[in-house]
């Protein structure tokens, strides 16, 4: 038995799957997930000293590499000024000047601890702000686990072909309108069929929970102009994409040419450097509903704890130019190899992608994926034996085709050339299945 294997096993009595998060679990993939005991720059190394490129990067976070000496030294100064204080610190105020640097649109901001949280607080927000009750959501996007918006949700549930979770009321899950994404038409229906009535509609900035899909040209920006017509919000979950796609996440590579923000962004992951952090922004009007200003509340014992803010600060500081430079080219260089892999074992298929963000979706060449019901519709039993062929050969891979894959600005040449030195095996294996 390996370590991985005894931890597990011991695992399984002690937790639900013997996780804390489904996916971890390898469900759809098989074998034993990895139990990992330690991380550097590009590589994790797991309990029994294996060492892996890392392909996962912590879900999104580590868009520097692991432990990134810079990181590291501002959570060890905040650690030894104390762990949480349940009062306000200066680095609050420097993690939201930086956010808003970025992201001018962001007029104020709220600091909570999960990505859930940011999205929960932005439905509740938007229905307080508006009086209206209905949201719309698109299947495949994965917003957290709020009640309101596992309907058709992706990563987790995708995963698991949940159509949506147990435990959710009638009363919740009837005030959430589930829409086909890239779909600009079925949104006009919807605000005509439910006038007044729809307080916001939430969409992740590019999905990368149903796999990558690529919002088409002019679809969020469509959203805007329908929600803003028809006097509803708009909320663009940049959780995933938030300061990973670039400068100003994915909003910096398309709103922003475009001229159009959305009213109320959600972000997470990278935000908090790999420590639980993650937040709301957006118009100033909007935001100032909040307490203790406004009516709807919201509040988080750990909410901007000072060594996640630490985290968040020290890693927003150093995710320079250079930095999204290298992770688009490394991303670029890495689906090519991929993409060739394939085509020479004759395994059709097309790379999804969404700035610096990719995954691969199995024999979807002709159409590609623009959403949900192609994403499923995918030979999706071709990604177990690829995944564990890369696994075999030292490269982390999400456990799951319906994730992207994360790159770092860490993975050098070694860690590249370590991947694509796995893939022709990969390729036959997916070839095979
Ligand atoms: C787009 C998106 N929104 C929200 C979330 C929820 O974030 P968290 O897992 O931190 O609750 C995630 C990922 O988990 C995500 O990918
Ligand atoms: N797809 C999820 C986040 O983006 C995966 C993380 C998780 O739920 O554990």
């Amino acid at each position: 038995m390996t370590h991985s294997e005894e931890l597990f096993a011991r695992a399984q009595k002690l937790m639900p799957g013997g996780v804390n998060s489904p996916v971890r679990a390898f469900g759809s993939v098989g074998g034993t997930p990895r139990f990992m005991a330690g991380a550097k720059g590009a590589y994790l190394y797991d309990a029994d000293g294996q060492e892996y490129v890392d392909l996962v990067c912590s879900w999104g976070p580590a868009l520097l590499g692991h432990a990134h000496p810079a990181v590291l030294d501002a959570v060890h100064a905040a650690v030894d000024r104390g762990l949480s204080f349940g009062a306000s610190t200066e680095d609050e105020g420097r993690l939201a000047q930086l956010v808003m640097d970025r992201v001018p649109a962001v007029e104020r901001i709220r600091m909570v601890s999960t990505g859930t949280e940011a999205t929960m607080t932005a439905i509740r927000l938007a229905r307080g702000f508006t009086g209206r009750e209905l949201v719309i959501k698109f299947a495949g996007c994965y917003h957290g686990h709020v009640d309101s918006l596992l309907a058709a949700a992706g990563s987790g549930l995708a995963t698991l072909a949940l159509p949506g979770s147990a435990g959710v009321t009638e009363a919740t899950a009837s005030q959430t309108l589930v829409l086909p994404y890239n779909d600009l038409a079925a949104v006009e229906a919807v605000f005509a069929a439910h006038p007044g009535r729809i307080a916001a509609v939430i969409t992740e900035a590019a999905p990368a929970n149903m796999g990558v899909v690529t919002p088409g040209e002019g679809f969020n920006a469509g959203l805007r102009r329908i929600t803003e017509a028809n006097g509803a919000l708009l909320i663009l979950d940049e959780v995933l994409t938030g300061f990973r796609t670039g400068w100003a996440g994915y909003w910096g590579l398309t709103g922003a040419t475009e001229g159009w923000a959305p009213d109320l962004f959600t972000f997470g992951k990278v935000i908090g450097g790999g420590l639980p952090t993650a937040a709301l922004g957006g118009r100033a009007e909007v935001m100032d509903h909040l307490a203790p200003l406004g009516p709807v509340y919201q509040a988080g014992t750990l909410s901007g704890n000072p060594v996640a803010m630490a985290a968040g600060v020290a890693t927003l500081t150093h995710a320079t130019a250079d930095v999204y430079a290298t992770v688009d080219a490394r991303s670029l260089e890495l689906s090519a190899a991929l993409s060739s892999a394939l085509d020479a074992e004759g395994v059709d298929h097309s790379i999804q992608r969404a700035g610096n963000l990719f995954s691969v979706a199995f024999g979807t060449s002709e159409a590609g994926v623009h959403n949900y019901d192609q994403a499923q519709a995918q030979e999706a039993h071709r990604y177990a034996p690829f995944f564990h062929s890369m696994l075999d050969s030292g490269v982390y891979l999400p456990p799951s085709v319906f994730e992207a894959w994360f790159l770092s600005a860490a993975h050098d040449d070694a860690a590249m050339e370590r991947i694509a030195s796995a893939l022709p095996a990969a390729a036959k294996a997916a070839a095979a299945a």
